[in-house]
């Protein structure tokens, strides 16, 4: 049995955190496969540390290449430690964010370039990239309104910045799903939290009936 890896993304307050935990027990009872919830930055000891420093109001002097190769060893470790355990044990991955933040965030909102963090990543992922990517679409203002909302006093370094960063983020993440249609699917983030839930069930036993075919 191969495992199957899935992974969620978009803008800061797209709300893929609130929408995943709803999702996970929906996901289990339509297959007997296992499956996983894991994060980046972040998601296994050392890869939490490595948040922990990236996302540090404090840094505010870490040069935007540091930042992209902090977030890429911090996925490289998390890919070693949870993702390919994961796949290799038959079980079902699920990571709040991946590669394509990174292309996003470092490659399009701190200007480095696609191109040049997609190598950088291409050494830390080694080829391993998600089944099913789903992109959580939700305009910067309407996702940092919810961020201001929920917790405007303990925003961390990169939900800090500008509205011209998060408005290239967003930028770069609609090149990335027209230059990935196959793999990356978008649903509208700006619905009820309960229908964002039902979009990304949908499209996820779209892609994998015979995974996802309990209770049929
Ligand atoms: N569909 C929704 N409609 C309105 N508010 C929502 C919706 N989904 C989530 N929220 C709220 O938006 C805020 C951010 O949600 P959440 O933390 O799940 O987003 P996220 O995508 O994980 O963000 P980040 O990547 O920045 O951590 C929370 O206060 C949450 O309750
Ligand atoms: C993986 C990854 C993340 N980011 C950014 C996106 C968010 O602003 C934070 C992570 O916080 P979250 O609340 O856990 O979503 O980091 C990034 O810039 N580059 C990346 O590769």
């Amino acid at each position: 049995m191969s495992g199957i890896f899935i992974s969620f993304e978009g803008p800061d307050g797209a709300g893929k955190t609130t929408a995943l935990k709803k999702l996970m027990p929906l996901l289990q009872a339509k297959t007997d496969q296992e499956i996983v919830l894991s994060r980046e930055p972040g998601g296994s000891p050392i890869s939490e540390k490595i948040r922990k420093i990236i996302l540090d109001i404090h840094d505010e002097e870490m040069d935007p290449r540091t930042e992209a190769l902090l977030y890429a060893a911090s996925r490289r470790q998390h890919l070693i430690d949870v993702i390919l355990p994961t796949l290799k044990a038959g079980k079902i991955m699920l990571s709040d964010r991946f590669v394509d933040s990174s292309i996003a965030y470092q490659g399009g909102g701190r200007q480095i370039g696609t191109r040049e963090v997609a190598a950088v990543n291409d050494f830390a992922i080694d080829g391993h990239l998600p089944d099913l990517t789903i992109y959580f679409d939700v305009t910067p203002a309407v996702g940092l309104a919810r961020i201001k909302k929920d917790h405007e006093g303990a925003m961390d370094r990169l939900e800090k910045e500008a509205i011209s960063f998060h408005n290239r983020v967003y930028d770069s993440y609609i090149d990335l799903l027209k230059e990935n249609p196959d793999r990356i699917k978008k649903i509208d983030a700006q619905q009820s939290p309960e229908q964002v839930v039902q979009d990304a069930l949908k499209v996820i036993t779209e892609k994998f009936p015979e995974t996802f075919n309990k209770g049929e």
